[in-house]
């Protein structure tokens, strides 16, 4: 379980992250979602202890986290946005050197990385360095790499960006059953229906604070399930409604080209951040 208690961030004067609080439960799929520069990395990187937050507390299964507290820190993983690994080694190579870095036993690393390389598909290109791995292989060790150590909590900060839409659908599975198998997942996505097909809550962000956080079934309740889209020389223009029949009854007194449809997570993630985010464009 992770709690988050009034957490906040400066960077020189600039609030990146603003007395955010919020609770992550223990087996939970969580997504951090909000505009560019909302504050998602940058929250990541403070659960991490990448960053040191300006004030505020994480706790960790009820545990104060700290840079010290080497024993909290091991329950955490996280996998960056950049490519943190030397381009000359081969995957082996890589998980071995990360084993080693924990101290980890050499017969552990070995059948540990045997059985992360097989459960991601990646066994058959594990003696490739990584300059010759596409950007979905190396993401997808990344992932092998932060489960090495077993830890309870995986942090992903966009894991999927970049990749192409058979990578991505290979990652989300792989996502899936890790979080069957009880892992709790906290990740950032720009692919809205990436936190809708995967996650039982997310958490919209914009300027550093919280707006808004529930089940992706309830944010779009909330907006209204049932969107009609009308169209304008400007671009589209959406009007939501709780009820189909009221949907109904308001696309009956429009004259133009228009539709109904059930409203999506990226509605109420564009309706939240609609200042910077133009649809129709
Ligand atoms: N090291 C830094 N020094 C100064 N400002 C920073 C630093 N890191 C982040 N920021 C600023 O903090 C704000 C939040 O950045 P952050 O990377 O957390 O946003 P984000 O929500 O992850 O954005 P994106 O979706 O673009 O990855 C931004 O305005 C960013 O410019």
């Amino acid at each position: 379980m992770i709690e988050i208690k009034n957490l906040s961030k400066q960077f020189e004067g600039f609030q990146a992250v603003e007395n955010l609080s919020l609770r992550i439960e223990t087996g939970e799929f969580f997504a951090l979602l909000g505009p560019n520069g909302a504050g998602k990395t940058t929250t990541i990187s403070m659960i991490s202890t990448l960053l040191l937050p300006s004030g505020g507390e994480i706790y960790i299964d009820g545990e104060r986290l700290t840079r010290q507290r080497k024993d909290i820190k091991r329950k955490v993983s996280v996998v960056t946005q950049e490519y943190s690994m030397r381009q000359d080694m081969n995957m082996d190579e890589i998980m071995e050197y990360q084993g080693r870095l924990y101290f980890m036993k050499r017969k552990d690393i070995r059948e540990k990385t045997e059985h992360l390389l097989a459960f991601a598909g990646l066994t058959s290109h594990r003696k490739k360095t990584i300059r010759k791995l596409s950007g979905g292989m190396r993401r997808k060790l990344m992932v092998c790499r932060a489960l090495l150590t077993e830890p309870e909590i995986l942090l992903l900060d966009e894991p999927t960006a970049g990749m192409d839409a058979l990578s991505r659908r290979q990652m989300w599975n792989l996502l899936r059953q890790l979080n069957e198998k009880g892992l709790t997942i906290l990740l950032t996505t720009h692919y809205i229906e990436e936190a809708q097909a995967l996650c039982d809550r997310v958490a919209l962000m914009d300027g550093g604070k919280l707006e808004d956080l529930d089940t992706p079934e309830n944010l779009i309740c909330k907006l209204g399930a049932y969107a009609v889209d009308e169209m304008h020389p400007d671009g589209v223009h959406s009007s939501y409604f709780a009820e189909r029949s009221q949907a109904i009854a308001y696309l009956s007194e429009l004259t133009g080209n228009c539709t109904l449809r059930d409203t999506t997570l990226e509605d109420v993630f564009v309706e939240q951040a609609g200042k910077h985010l133009t649809k129709g464009i």
